[in-house]
C-alpha cells in the first residue's frame, strides 16, 4: 500500500500589491532534516484519520495555522504520487487562504524556516516538478477565480 499524506497549500493575497496575479504569496516550509526540502505543511495519515482532518491537523502542528484562521478554496484537490525510498507515495493538496495575512507562522521541530513566496521563487524553491505543477494549478485556479468578480 502507497504512503499517504495530506496537507494544504496556503496562500495570502497581500492587497495593496498590484496587479492582482502579483498579490498572491505561497507558504513553504523547509524540513530541518534529510536534503532541508521546501514543502507546503503536510503529513502521513493516522489511522483511521480522514484525509481533510490529516491536512488541518498537520497544517496546524507544522504551521501553527488553524482551521479558523484559514478558508478553504472550493474546487481545487490535488493528488501526486511519487517514490520515497523505493516506496510509492500519495499526496494530496488542498488549497487555502490565510484570512488576516499578517498572521504569523509557528514551524515545529520538523522545519527549519519558512517563506512566504510568489509562484516563481515557490516553484524554484519546491524544485519538484509535479508540486511546480500543482503550485502552477493553485494560481490558474485563483486567477479565474479573480477573473469572474
Ligand atoms: N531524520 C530524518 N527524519 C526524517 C526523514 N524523512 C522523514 N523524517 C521524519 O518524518 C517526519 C515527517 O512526517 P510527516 O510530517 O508526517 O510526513 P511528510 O510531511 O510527508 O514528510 P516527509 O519528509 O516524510 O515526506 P516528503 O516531504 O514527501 O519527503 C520525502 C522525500 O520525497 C521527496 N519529495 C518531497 N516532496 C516532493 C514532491 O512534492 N514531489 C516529489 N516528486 N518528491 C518530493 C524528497 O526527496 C524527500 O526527501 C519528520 O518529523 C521526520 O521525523 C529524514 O530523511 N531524516
Amino acid at each position: 500500500m502507497a504512503l499517504r499524506a495530506c496537507g494544504f497549500i496556503v496562500f495570502r493575497r497581500l492587497a495593496s500589491c498590484i496587479p492582482p496575479a502579483g498579490n498572491i504569496e505561497y507558504l513553504l516550509l523547509q524540513t530541518s532534516y534529510g536534503e532541508h526540502h521546501w514543502t507546503p505543511p503536510k503529513g502521513h495519515v493516522d489511522p483511521g484519520e480522514d484525509d481533510l482532518t490529516t491536512a488541518l491537523r498537520e497544517t496546524r502542528e507544522e504551521a501553527g495555522l488553524g482551521a479558523e484562521q484559514l478558508r478553504v478554496i472550493d474546487g481545487f484537490l490535488q493528488e501526486l504520487r511519487y517514490e520515497v525510498r523505493g516506496k510509492p507515495k500519495e499526496v494530496l493538496y488542498w488549497l487555502a487562504e490565510l484570512r488576516d495575512p499578517g498572521t504569523a507562522v509557528t514551524l515545529s521541530d520538523e522545519h527549519q524556516d519558512y517563506r512566504w513566496a510568489q509562484l516563481e521563487e515557490a516553484c524554484s524553491l519546491a524544485g519538484y516538478k509535479d508540486l511546480q505543477d500543482t503550485l502552477r494549478a493553485a494560481q490558474r485556479h485563483l486567477e479565474a477565480q479573480q477573473d469572474k468578480q
